[in-house]
C-alpha cells in the first residue's frame, strides 16, 4: 500500500493548547504544565479510510510569523479556547494569510475550540464559533485536550480533507497531461520540507497504544465523523527525546532575542533550531514516561 505524507500546521494564539491536543493526538499524553513553544514537529502514521497516511505534524509558537509554515502546510487546525474571545478573533486574520499566502480559498482546515472541559469559563459561544465554521465553509469541532475529546475526529476530519484534495488534485493533473515547457506543480504527497529542525536526530519510532476509541464524544459540534475507529488504527509515532534543561532554557533566551550579543536574526534562529531539538527530545522523553507508566 502507498504511503502519502502530507504536512498538518497546529495554528492559534499563545496559551489555547495547541501542544496539548497535538500531544494527546501523537501521544496519547496529557500535559498539565504550560511550557510555551518556540516550534515542535511531530511524526505519526494512521490509516484513513483504508488509506496508510505519514502525518508531519507542527506544533506552532503563538506569537510566531507563520509565513513558512503556511507555504508548505497542506492542512491547518485552527485553535481558540473557548475561554478566550480575543483567541477566537485573532484566527480570522490567520485564515486570511493562509489563504493569501497559499493563494487558495479551499485549503483544508478546520476550526478548533479546545477547552471544551471549562464550560463554566467560555467566553465564546457555540452559535457564534458555528456561524464562523459555516462562513468559513469548514467543519468545528470543541475538543479538550484534557478529556481527549474530540482530539482524534479533528485530526482525521483535516487528514480527509487534504487526501480528497490530493485526489482532485491529481485528477485535474495527470501525469502525462504536462506538455514540454510546462513546469509541473510538485506532487502534494511529495512537497517540500517544512522549516522543521534536522530530522537526522530523530529518534526511531515509539510503538505506543492506539489512542483511546473509547472516550465518550463530548459535544461533536461539525458533521460526524466516524473517525475514532480510523485512529484507532494508528500504527505509529515518533517524537524525540530530552536533553539538559539549562540548555534549553539558554536556547530558548537565545531564540527570543533576550541573550546580549546573541541577538541577532541568525543567533536567534540557531538558537530556535536549538530550542526545537530540546523541546522535541523533552517531548519523547515524557512520552515514553507515560507510555512505561501506562505499561505498569
Ligand atoms: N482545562 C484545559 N486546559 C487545557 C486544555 N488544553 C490545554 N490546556 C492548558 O492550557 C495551557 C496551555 O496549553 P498549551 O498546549 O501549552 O498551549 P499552546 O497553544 O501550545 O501555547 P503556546 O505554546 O504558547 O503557543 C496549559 O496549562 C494546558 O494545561 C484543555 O483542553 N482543557
Amino acid at each position: 500500500m502507498s504511503q502519502r505524507e502530507y504536512h498538518i500546521v497546529v495554528l492559534g494564539s499563545g496559551g489555547v493548547g495547541k501542544s496539548c491536543l497535538t500531544a494527546q493526538f501523537v501521544q496519547n499524553v496529557w500535559i498539565e504544565s504550560y511550557d510555551p513553544t518556540i516550534e515542535d514537529s511531530y511524526r505519526k502514521v494512521i490509516d484513513v479510510d483504508g488509506r496508510h497516511v505519514i502525518l508531519e505534524i507542527l506544533d506552532t509558537a503563538g506569537t510566531e510569523q507563520f509565513k513558512l509554515y503556511m507555504k508548505t502546510g497542506q492542512g491547518f487546525l485552527l485553535v481558540f479556547s473557548i475561554t478566550s474571545a480575543s483567541s477566537f478573533r485573532e484566527l480570522a486574520e490567520l485564515r486570511e494569510q493562509i489563504r493569501r499566502i497559499k493563494e487558495d480559498s479551499t485549503v483544508p482546515m478546520v476550526l478548533i475550540g479546545n477547552k471544551s472541559d471549562l464550560e463554566e469559563d467560555r467566553a465564546v459561544s457555540r452559535p457564534r464559533a458555528f456561524a464562523i465554521s459555516r462562513e468559513w465553509n469548514i467543519p468545528y469541532f470543541e475538543t479538550s485536550a484534557r478529556r481527549r475529546a474530540n482530539v482524534d475526529e479533528a485530526f482525521v476530519d483535516l487528514c480527509r480533507q487534504i487526501i480528497r484534495k490530493d485526489h482532485d488534485r491529481a485528477c485535474m493533473y495527470p501525469p502525462d497531461s504536462l506538455r514540454p515547457g510546462l513546469s509541473p506543480s510538485p506532487p502534494i504527497n511529495q512537497s517540500t520540507k517544512l522549516p522543521y529542525p534536522n530530522k537526522t536526530n530523530l529518534q526511531p519510532y515509539i510503538n505506543m497504544s492506539a489512542p483511546n476509541a473509547n472516550t465518550p464524544n463530548e459535544g461533536i459540534l461539525g458533521k460526524t465523523v466516524n473517525s475514532v475507529a480510523n485512529a484507532a488504527n494508528y500504527v505509529s509515532e515518533t517524537v524525540q527525546g530530552k536533553s539538559a534543561e539549562a540548555q534549553k532554557e539558554s536556547n530558548k533566551q537565545q531564540a527570543k532575542g533576550n541573550v546580549p550579543g546573541k541577538d541577532s536574526i541568525t543567533d536567534r534562529a540557531s538558537g530556535a533550531a536549538d530550542a526545537v531539538g530540546d523541546k522535541l527530545k523533552q517531548s519523547k522523553h515524557e512520552g515514553s514516561a507515560e507510555a512505561n507508566k501506562h505499561s505498569v
